[in-house]
């Protein structure tokens, strides 16, 4: 967590795409005068219907503002205690080792290291996709791409690790609103080990390839978090873009049923209707997805679902356009775990 660069986040951070659960509603909050004039008759229409129903809106609304502005000292404040008293249940799996991925991970990250040597001429976005398609991967028409990434025994003992971590009583920060039961590997510590090689030496190479034009060449930053399904808890998740430039979605275990992944296919000249393409979560399979682009998981009916969820990002991208007010960033500098907006002459490639 130690960053050697300043940390900012865009300014929408303290008050834009508030997520109204009940309401699936994401909203900007200025005062309350403001949200009233804007909101009110749009609440009135989704069943929030008595002042008190609007009061309870409103207060968990003003807690979120709060949560927000305190969030990068708690989360600082977190990390630090966390990182002395928390006692670790799988210490192998906090170091990145080429046992723990799939072999055929490591074979489609190989073949696109060869085909960047390679390059010329050659397309190479369909030389990809085969590969993935020979090594136990999957491509839809929204653009995405599956493909495995972790053995089972290895998502078996995050999984266990992650478990434990939430179990024991060490204060902790909740990754982002939408999902109850998250767990920011961040803040925890186990990305520093796991997630930044796992970027660093073999997702660059696919990313470059697969998306030339959202950063894929250029991840200098990412955010990650765990996220839980149950039926005490949250089941589902509501159609969302992300705060990354691409995602990368690792599915933990197979003890649950349906939560498919929804995407919306990315929109062709001339045509209105997008089209949802839906894909199954597959143990140790990781989804690769262009953060702006819309989607959302469907309910579990069953089980448990645990995922990996990366936003991996760009600053040479997000800095002309932050993806989540889609304006210029107006940047706030913050202590830590920031957004991943880094002034072009800063010491790229944190990664
Ligand atoms: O649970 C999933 O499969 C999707 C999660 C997701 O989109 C997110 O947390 O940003
Ligand atoms: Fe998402």
């Amino acid at each position: 967590m130690s960053s050697p660069r300043p940390e900012f986040v865009c300014a929408c951070f303290f008050n834009k795409n508030i997520f109204l659960k009940k309401y699936k509603l994401h909203i900007t909050y200025e005062c309350d005068r403001q949200f009233q004039e804007q909101y009110r008759d749009a609440l009135r229409l989704k069943g929030c219907s008595t002042d008190k129903q609007y009061d309870k809106e409103l207060a968990e609304i003003h807690q979120e503002i709060t949560r927000r502005r305190n969030y990068h000292a708690t989360f600082l404040d977190n990390y630090i205690t966390i990182q002395k008293k928390y006692k670790k249940l799988h210490p192998h799996i906090w170091k990145l080792n080429f046992n723990m991925l799939d072999s055929r991970f490591t074979a489609i990250a190989q073949e696109a290291q060869q085909l960047l040597v390679l390059e010329g001429n050659r397309p190479l976005r369909k030389e990809m996709m085969s590969h993935i398609i020979d090594n136990g991967g999957n491509i839809t028409d929204a653009e995405t791409f599956r493909f495995p990434v972790f053995t089972k025994i290895t998502c078996q003992q995050i999984m266990e690790e992650i478990e434990n971590f939430s179990n024991c009583s060490i204060k902790k920060t909740q990754p982002n609103t939408m999902n109850k039961g998250g767990v920011s590997l961040d803040e925890m510590g186990l990305s520093e080990g796991l997630i930044t090689p796992l970027i660093k030496d073999y997702l660059q190479p696919i990313t470059k390839v697969l998306f030339p034009n959202w950063g894929g060449g250029s991840l200098d930053s990412y955010k990650s978090f765990v996220v839980k399904y149950e039926h005490a808890g949250d089941t589902n998740l509501s159609w969302h873009y992300d705060n990354s430039e691409i995602t990368l979605n690792i599915s933990l275990n197979s003890n649950f049923r349906n939560g498919e992944l929804q995407l919306m296919k990315p929109t062709k000249d001339g045509e209105e209707d997008q089209g949802i393409v839906v894909i199954s979560h597959e143990e140790g399979h990781g989804i690769l997805h262009c953060g702006r682009q819309q989607h959302s998981a469907l309910p579990i009916t069953a089980g448990v679902r645990y995922n990996i969820i990366v936003w991996m990002r760009s600053s040479m991208i997000r800095n002309k356009l932050c993806p989540m007010c889609q304006e210029k960033p107006t940047l706030v500098q913050v202590s830590t775990a920031g957004d991943g907006f880094y002034p072009e002459n800063s010491l790229c490639n944190l990664l």
